[in-house]
């Protein structure tokens, strides 16, 4: 039995399995901006996508996954909290069986219905997989969803829903650009936490963006049409998103405006 969100194997069960689960730097956790420090050290981000690295769309069975080319510097991160250079590998969702939750992490306990991770490595070190396990190995831009009007650019993706229904699904995705996803300010809490799901492995620098995206209620909709389950399975819809016990945050605040 693998890893989910079901109750015989989702987050309560994940440290059977995965003992850092109950580990000192876990993700997601609840940021309350009022105990967040303000750091003057801390830069804006600089991210820089190519969209002839992206690659394609997947349903892995437990999130929708886009997979970028990272044989080059092409669309990496900079500056922000970390020091060096980390490029992206994919992004992917978080969302809810509702609208009024799904985010992982949540603003003085605010849910948001979905919540986009763009994962990068540190290009210190010579690929993703030996990044993933390390203390600096990876860097996760996340940005809330929230309703409102139609996103155009999160329409493309979920145009190419249809064909990756069901777990194990992918097809080819060119030309995608995912700043297209980002908020016009890049305003950020920084924290040093853990990948959500398992292997939970505690390397991840989280950049978590105070501005969220929007999303249409119909847009939301069709996440949720995606399935956990493989082809004649029987239908299991997807819904995700793990939610940590509340745990204080010793976070930074950056403003790039100021
Ligand atoms: N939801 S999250 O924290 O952005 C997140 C990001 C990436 C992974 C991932 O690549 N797991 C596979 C690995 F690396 F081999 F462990 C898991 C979770
Ligand atoms: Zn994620």
């Amino acid at each position: 039995m693998s890893w989910g969100y079901k109750p015989n194997n989702g987050p309560q069960k994940w440290v059977e399995n995965f003992p850092i689960a109950d580990g000192v730097r876990q993700s997601p956790i609840d940021i309350v901006p009022g105990q967040a420090s303000y750091d003057a050290g801390l830069k804006p981000l600089d991210l820089k996508y190519d969209p002839s690295t992206c690659l394609d769309i997947l349903n892995n069975g437990h999130s929708v996954q886009v997979t970028f080319a990272d044989d080059t510097d092409s669309s990496r991160l900079t500056d922000g909290p970390i020091s060096g250079l980390y490029r992206l590998k994919q992004f992917h969702f978080h969302w809810g069986a509702s609208d009024d939750k799904g985010s992982e992490h949540t603003v003085a306990g605010t849910k948001y219905p979905a919540e986009l991770h763009l994962v990068h490595w540190n290009t210190k070190y010579a690929s993703f997989s030996e990044a993933a396990s390390k203390p600096d190995g990876l860097a996760v831009v996340g940005v809330f969803l929230k309703i409102g009007g139609e996103n155009p650019n999160l329409q493309k993706l979920l145009d190419a829903f249809d064909t990756i229904k069901s777990k194990g699904k992918q097809t080819s995705f060119a030309n995608f650009d995912p700043s297209t996803l980002l908020p016009g300010c890049l305003d950020y809490w920084t924290y040093d936490g853990s990948l959500t799901t398992p292997p939970l492995y505690e390397s991840v620098t989280w950049i978590v963006c105070k501005e969220p995206i929007t999303a249409s209620s119909g847009q939301m909709a069709k996440f949720r049409t995606l399935l956990f389950s493989a082809d004649g399975a029987a239908p299991d819809c997807m819904k995700t998103a793990r939610v940590k016990n509340e745990d204080e945050l010793l976070s930074k605040w950056c403003s790039s405006s100021s």
